[in-house]
C-alpha cells in the first residue's frame, strides 16, 4: 500500500531533499507519495503573515491559528472518503521523545501529516482542534533546541519510511539493526571492509577468520564496551533482545 506524506511549513524547500536517494526510490517505485505545503498560500493579507505577538507577552512571536486551520482543512479534504483519521505530528521542543518505537509505530500509518513550525512555535488552540481530527502525536526529536520544526520532520521521517516493508534495499539489515543499535538495544559495533590494510593499520583479525561464532562474540563483546561507554542508560533496561 502506499505510504502518503504532507508537510505544511512555511520552507516547503526544506523537503526537496526527500526526493533523492532511497527515499527518492520509494517514492519512484509508487510506495510513497510526499507532497509539500507552503503555509503561506492559507494566509489572505496583503504581507501573507502568519506570525503575531505572544498573549501574555515575552520574547518572540506565536504562529497565527487561522493560515494552520485552512492548511490542515485542505489536507482533510483531499482524503479519499470514507477516511481514517490521518495521523498528524507536530514536531516540538516540548514533545514526546522521537524514539526507534515511535518510528516503528508511527511506519505503520497510511497517511502522515507534518505540521512544522518556526517562531516560538504554533498558536496552541491548533493543536486542540487538530486532537479532534488527527491522531496527534507531539514529538520531539532531542534534547537541544532548532529554530523550526523541518529539520526534525525530516529527520523523523527519514527513521519511519525506511521502516516501511518494501522501501529499504536489504530487509536483513533492519533485522539486525532492530536487535542491536538505536532502538532499546545497544550501540553498534564498529564496522569494517577492503582492504585489509589502509594506512598501517589492519582490520581486526577474528573478521578476517570465518569463525562466525568468533565474530558473533567479538562483535557482542565491541557493542557492550561502547555502549558501557558511551550509553550506560542502555544497559540498565532489562530487554528481552539482550539475554
Ligand atoms: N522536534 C523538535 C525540536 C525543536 C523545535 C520543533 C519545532 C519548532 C517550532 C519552533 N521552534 C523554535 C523554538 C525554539 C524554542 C522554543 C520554542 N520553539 C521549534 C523547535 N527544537 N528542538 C527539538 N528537538
Amino acid at each position: 500500500s502506499v505510504m502518503r506524506i504532507d508537510t505544511i511549513s512555511i520552507f516547503p524547500e526544506y523537503f526537496a531533499p526527500l526526493h533523492l536517494s532511497l527515499i527518492g526510490k520509494a517514492i519512484d517505485h509508487g510506495l510513497l507519495e510526499v507532497s509539500s505545503h507552503d503555509l503561506r498560500e492559507f494566509t489572505h493579507d496583503r504581507h501573507r503573515s502568519v506570525d503575531d505577538t505572544p498573549y501574555g507577552g515575552g520574547a518572540g512571536m506565536v504562529m497565527k491559528p487561522e493560515p494552520w486551520g485552512e492548511a490542515l482543512d485542505s489536507i482533510l479534504e483531499q482524503l479519499p472518503s470514507p477516511r481514517r483519521r490521518p495521523v498528524l505530528v507536530v514536531p516540538t521542543p516540548s514533545g514526546r521523545p522521537f524514539t526507534q518505537h515511535a518510528a516503528a509505530e508511527l511506519a505503520g500509518a497510511e497517511h502522515l501529516v507534518f505540521a512544522c513550525g518556526r517562531y516560538e512555535g504554533i498558536d496552541h488552540r491548533v493543536l486542540d482542534w487538530a486532537d479532534e481530527h488527527f491522531e496527534l502525536h507531539e514529538l520531539s526529536l532531542g534534547d537541544y533546541v532548532l529554530n523550526g520544526g523541518e529539520v526534525a520532520a525530516l529527520a523523523m521521517i527519514e527513521a519511519i519510511v525506511r521502516l516501511v516493508p518494501g522501501v529499504i534495499g536489504n530487509p536483513d539489515s533492519l533485522v539486525e539493526e532492530s536487535y542491536s543499535a538505536s532502538t532499546r538495544g545497544m550501540l553498534e559495533y564498529p564496522v569494517y571492509t577492503k582492504p585489509s590494510q589502509w594506512r598501517g593499520l589492519e582490520v581486526p583479525g577474528v573478521l578476517l577468520s570465518g569463525d562466525h561464532g568468533a565474530v558473533d562474540a567479538w562483535r557482542a563483546l565491541r557493542s557492550r564496551e561502547i555502549t558501557a561507554a558511551r550509553r550506560p542508560d542502555l544497559l540498565d533496561q532489562e530487554s528481552p533482545d539482550r539475554p
